[in-house]
């Protein structure tokens, strides 16, 4: 899997940033070794990646915060490497905000241009544009203090984004707010890249929030983007073991692979997916593996024991240990008809070819 996004042909989105081979050391420890990445304009992208992993050090880049250790960052063909955060066409929305606390929700928002000596009628009519794209309206006199997260939150984008940049960069800037506001920011979010078009960049390490707001994810291990995609691609067709584990719930089975079939130690034959003899790990989603009650079969198949079960309502789940000693996990839209199978039962699990993956070991 390469990390470099070629361009495939006219139909492909332009570039808006190309990052070449850059890079970043902090001192002796290389946090981000030389990346080539393109975004496209218009696209939500998501860093996503375990704390650590080098995502803020590659958005503070782009944003010219921090100057890379070698490469070159292009910004609408323009190389921007050596130009400070204020030269460039982007803009930062930082996770505790940067409100001027004395300052009102108006002056906060009209800062930027005000600093750039713009005429009072564009500046009140922008002004007015972005209270409406936040749904602020009427919290124009409020100070910062007297907001609450969510709308802090607004304020600081509708300050950014009334710079119009190239591209939006958010540092995980919904992190300090609870589950059901970072919901309806998310919603929120979403709606104001679709309404303006813009390209936005996004950091963090919570892969629902990626999948619920970008259009493509680069996932980042140890300062390298591991697999970039929609959100669905990443999610089905995972590269490797570690995408598959860090976005969502994923079994994993390892094993080697004769001939396309593909044998796990302590299981019996499992199926068979075509790809080069030798040890290969078969990744399945706990919601693509059926439980097989009667005389139905799948292409893969295992047998074990029920350990746990779970109703959520809508849906329920299972854990069951297999004959190798490994637990696997099911997730079962809730059945209209016969009654669930109890903790200690012995269960057939099994699930079609194409719903799985056969991807390298780590
Ligand atoms: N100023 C610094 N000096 C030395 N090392 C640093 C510095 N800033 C970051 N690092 C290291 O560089 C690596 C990448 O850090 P970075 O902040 O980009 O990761 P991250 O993925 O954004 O993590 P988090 O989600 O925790 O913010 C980490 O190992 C971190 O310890």
């Amino acid at each position: 899997m390469s990390d470099k996004t070629e361009p495939t042909g006219g139909e492909s989105p332009r570039p808006l940033v190309r990052l070449g081979g850059v890079s970043k050391d902090y001192g002796t420890v290389t946090a981000v070794p030389p990346l080539d990445f393109d975004i496209a304009e218009g696209e939500f992208l998501a860093l996503l990646g375990p704390s650590g992993c080098g995502k803020t050090t590659v958005l503070r880049m782009i944003g010219g915060f921090l100057a890379p250790t070698t490469g070159r960052i292009e910004i609408d063909g323009e190389d921007v490497t050596r130009l400070g955060p204020e030269k460039r066409r982007t803009n930062m929305v930082f996770q505790g905000y940067g409100l001027f606390p004395h300052m009102s929700v108006r002056a906060n928002i009209a800062y930027g241009l005000q600093l750039m000596k713009r005429p009072r009628a564009e500046i009140d009519e922008k002004v007015a544009r972005m209270l409406s794209l936040v749904r602020l309206e009427g919290f124009e006199d409020r100070m910062p203090a007297a907001l609450s997260g969510g709308q802090a939150q607004r304020v600081a984008l509708a300050r950014a984004l009334i710079m119009n940049p190239a591209v939006l960069l958010l540092d995980e800037s919904l992190g300090a707010l609870d589950l059901k506001l970072r919901k309806s920011l998310q919603n929120e979010l979403r709606e104001i890249h679709r309404a303006i078009g813009g390209t936005f960049v996004f950091v963090t390490h919570d892969q629902a929030e990626a999948m619920a707001l970008a259009t493509r994810i680069a996932i980042m291990k140890d300062g390298r983007i591991v697999q970039h995609g929609t959100p669905r691609e990443v999610y089905e067709q995972p590269a490797n073991e570690f995408v598959a584990d860090f976005i969502g719930d994923a079994n994993i089975l390892r094993g080697t692979r004769r001939s396309g079939e593909v044998i796990v130690p302590g299981l019996s034959k499992l199926g068979h997916v075509d790809g080069p003899d030798g040890d290969v790990s078969i990744v399945v989603r706990p919601d693509a593996v059926d439980l097989l009650t009667g005389g139905e079969t799948r292409e893969f198949e295992v047998t074990g024991t029920l350990t746990s079960q779970v109703y959520y309502g809508t849906h329920v789940t299972f854990t069951a240990r297999l004959a190798n000693g490994e637990e696997m996990m099911v997730t079962q839209p809730t059945p209209g008809g016969p009654d669930l199978p109890e903790e200690g039962a012995a269960v057939r699990l099994g699930w079609h070819r194409d719903r799985c993956n056969a991807v390298a070991p780590e």
